[in-house]
């Protein structure tokens, strides 16, 4: 049988308040078998420092994603024309123990690019990304990184745990899964205990761009920087939402003023167009802290917009 695409359901099939709430409309399907690329969400908030919430994730961002529809007017992308994308639902994570949900991740990650599928991730606090990308070494190799937060995540422990939202990026070096000379950290912001919580990056080879570099400026100069750094092998993009400044990303648990804005976050992953993108997630979002929703909904359009850029699809 050939491929299988599949089309959002439309705003005047069913009203967008109406019908099952899966990620833009797409058909939940229970395997990623013969897709392209796939949504997954991962409802983990047990590695969190200040606010939880984020197991709430995925379920708003979802719910947030009704009013998305299927054409990139910008860019011209027309993504569920060029690949097999669906919704494959939720990993079923053990929220009573960190170290057997970053497990259990890690199996349901395997088993996801064991099918050449491109997952797309709805988090979920920032430490999934470590279990994914132990995954995605063992399918890709070592990757290059785009790295988008207000924070490195680079700490050495978190009271004394070696696992936690804090330390994802330590981790992933030291177990060997990223190209460090293909890694680009951007947004990082606020107050550390010494100049070492950034310097540690940069002795790796990561380029650091603190926010402070991203004030009053289009990034779109900065991306095609960005772009030389990290080409040249599989690149996984990864969006902690606090990035963004809490005045447009105010529903995430360790916000800190001086961020990106909403259309800088939308030039950074327009700007990984062309990339070797083999994953991408979008972490952080805390419903419980989100009044407004806005947070689901610029996560959501921002994983949109990751599934625009990702290879093979086609612009009009
Ligand atoms: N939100 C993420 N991923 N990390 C926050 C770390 C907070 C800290 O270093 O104190
Ligand atoms: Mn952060
Ligand atoms: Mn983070």
């Amino acid at each position: 049988m050939g491929k299988q695409f599949y089309q959002p359901l439309g705003g005047h099939e069913m009203p967008r308040f109406g019908g099952i709430a899966t990620m833009l409309r797409l058909p939940h399907l229970p395997s990623p078998k013969g897709l392209d690329a796939a949504f997954v969400g991962v409802p983990l908030d047990i590695g969190t420092s200040l606010r939880p919430g984020t197991r709430f994730g995925p379920r708003e961002i979802r719910t947030e994603s009704v009013m998305i529809r299927p054409y990139n007017m910008a860019t011209g992308a027309a993504p569920f024309d060029s690949l097999s994308v669906a919704d494959i639902g939720d990993v079923p994570i053990n929220t009573f123990n960190l170290l057997d949900a970053v497990r259990i991740i890690e199996e349901s990650y395997d088993r996801i690019l064991e099918h050449g599928v491109t997952p797309l991730t709805l988090g979920g606090d920032h430490t999934i990304t470590l279990p994914i990308l132990r995954a995605m070494r063992r399918k890709h190799g070592k990757v290059g990184l785009v790295h988008i937060d207000a924070h490195a995540d680079v700490n050495d422990h978190m009271f004394g745990e070696k696992i936690a939202h804090g330390t994802t990026f330590r981790r992933a070096v030291e177990e060997g899964l990223l190209d460090c000379q293909r890694v680009v950290q951007i947004g990082l912001r606020a107050q550390g205990y010494t100049a070492d919580d950034f310097d540690w990056s940069r002795r790796q080879g990561f380029r650091v761009v603190q926010a402070e570099e991203c004030w009053h400026r289009s990034l779109e100069p900065l991306m095609a920087e960005v772009r030389l750094k990290v080409q040249g092998g599989p690149v996984y993009l990864s969006f902690d939402i606090d990035g963004i400044d809490p005045a447009w990303a105010p529903g995430t648990g360790t916000p800190e003023i001086g961020g990106l804005t909403t259309i800088q976050a939308i030039e950074i992953i327009r700007g990984c167009q062309g990339l070797d993108l083999v994953g991408c997630d979008l972490v952080e979002v805390s419903p419980p802290y989100d009044k407004t929703g806005n947070t689901s909904l610029l996560g959501a359009n921002l994983l949109y917009e990751m599934l625009c850029v990702l290879p093979g699809v086609k612009r009009r």
